[in-house]
């Protein structure tokens, strides 16, 4: 059957989710924006406002978020959000440099897509911070390079490199909202999932949102490309649906990508290097000082740079700094438990659009 969400988003797997509060009259709904205790939330009757108060939680993991699909009981003032489905994946980050506090910034995402402007010098190890979260969420990263009409070609194909090196397994796009470069490939990727968006303040998500969105759907603020830095626009988290299918979520510009629970993560962007560590001679080698490692003898030959090695262990550090606050376990079930979900979700998704190609 051919869901009214289906523009949101919903799948077969989620009506044998939702079958419990059908049966109890309540109505399938996705969150697409919160604000305060309410929400907007699009229904098979179009968007309605209703409160989240039902489901206030001290766990702000558990908070009602944009891309949730919730079961909403209608006809009262206003409508009330008795309960999210499960939940197949989420975006978390540590909001704060001094303590455990994670973020959920999106949920039941297929892509995670970084936006990283050209306009500013290029910060790998930024980009390798969100491709921490991005992997973490079970999600497939993508990094845009975004405003590549402000740089020549063959700068472009350099940064176009350098970013690729830092991010193995994900395709790197550059594109331009002005000229329309790119604007195709990445359409084709988005359509029919979910996807957000994510990167810093002025990094062009806005404006790449609303290429995308084929409308000026957003809010986009000229500010001083000189300096390449931009002030908060976007303020609320929108989910909005695509023309061609599937949903875009839009997220005000982070500042902080703290590393929340995200080893795994972590091991995904800096992949190569545990390929490296494979060879070292001592299988518990240290990669200090040790005979025969291959890490060492990677950064002496400059097959692995500094840089990215560095990157890897402060990220490293950094969550294991964390993951030492809060309670480590609790969490690292949570995550267990959206993986599965994860990998469920991605066979269907797979079996669907192997159906849509015949
Ligand atoms: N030259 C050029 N400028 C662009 C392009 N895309 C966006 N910009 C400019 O970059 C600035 C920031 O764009 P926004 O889309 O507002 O950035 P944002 O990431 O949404 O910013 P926040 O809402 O603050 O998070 C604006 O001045 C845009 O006009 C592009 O493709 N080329
Ligand atoms: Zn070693």
């Amino acid at each position: 059957m051919n869901s009214p969400l289906s523009e949101y988003g919903w799948h077969s797997a989620l009506d044998t989710a939702f079958a419990r509060y059908a049966a109890e009259g309540l109505v399938p709904a996705r969150i697409a924006r919160v604000y305060g205790d309410r929400c907007t939330a699009a229904t098979p009757h179009g968007l309605v406002t209703a409160s989240i108060a039902p489901l206030s939680s001290s766990d702000p993991l558990k908070w009602v978020c944009t891309g949730d699909w919730a079961a909403l009981e209608p006809g009262g003032d206003p409508a009330l959000v008795r309960a999210l489905l499960p939940r197949a994946n989420a975006v978390v980050r540590n909001t704060s440099t001094r303590r455990s506090e994670g973020q959920v910034l999106a949920v039941n995402v297929d892509h995670v897509v970084i936006a990283v402007s050209l306009a500013a010098e290029l910060d790998l190890g930024r980009v390798e911070r969100f491709l921490a979260l991005a992997w973490e969420s079970g999600a497939q990263p993508l990094v845009v390079l975004t405003k590549c009409d402000l740089v020549a070609d063959p700068d472009l194909a350099h940064l176009r490199a350098d970013t690729e090196a830092a991010a193995p397994g994900v395709q790197v796009l550059a594109v331009s909202a002005h000229t329309g470069a790119g604007l195709d490939v990445l359409t084709a990727i988005v359509s029919g999932g979910t996807c957000v968006l994510l990167g810093q303040s002025g990094a062009g998500k806005s404006t790449l949102a609303n290429a995308l969105l084929g409308t000026r759907k957003q809010q986009v603020r000229a500010i001083r490309d000189a300096d390449g830095k931009g002030r908060h626009t976007t303020t609320t988290r929108d989910l909005l649906p695509l023309p061609g299918g599937g949903a875009l979520i839009d997220t005000p510009g982070l500042r902080g990508v703290g590393m929340w629970d995200a080893e795994s993560g972590v091991s995904q962007v800096f992949a190569e290097i545990a390929e490296l560590a494979r060879g070292c001679r001592f299988h518990d080698c240290a990669h200090k000082a040790e005979p025969g490692c291959a890490v060492l003898d990677a950064l002496a030959d400059g097959t692995l740079t500094h840089r990215r090695w560095e990157s890897y262990r402060k990220l490293l550090r950094e969550n294991a700094w964390i993951a030492a606050r809060g309670d480590a376990r609790l969490r690292a079930e949570q995550r267990r438990e959206w993986k599965r979900r994860s990998a469920l979700g991605r066979a269907s998704a797979e079996a669907k659009r192997g159906r849509a190609a015949r």
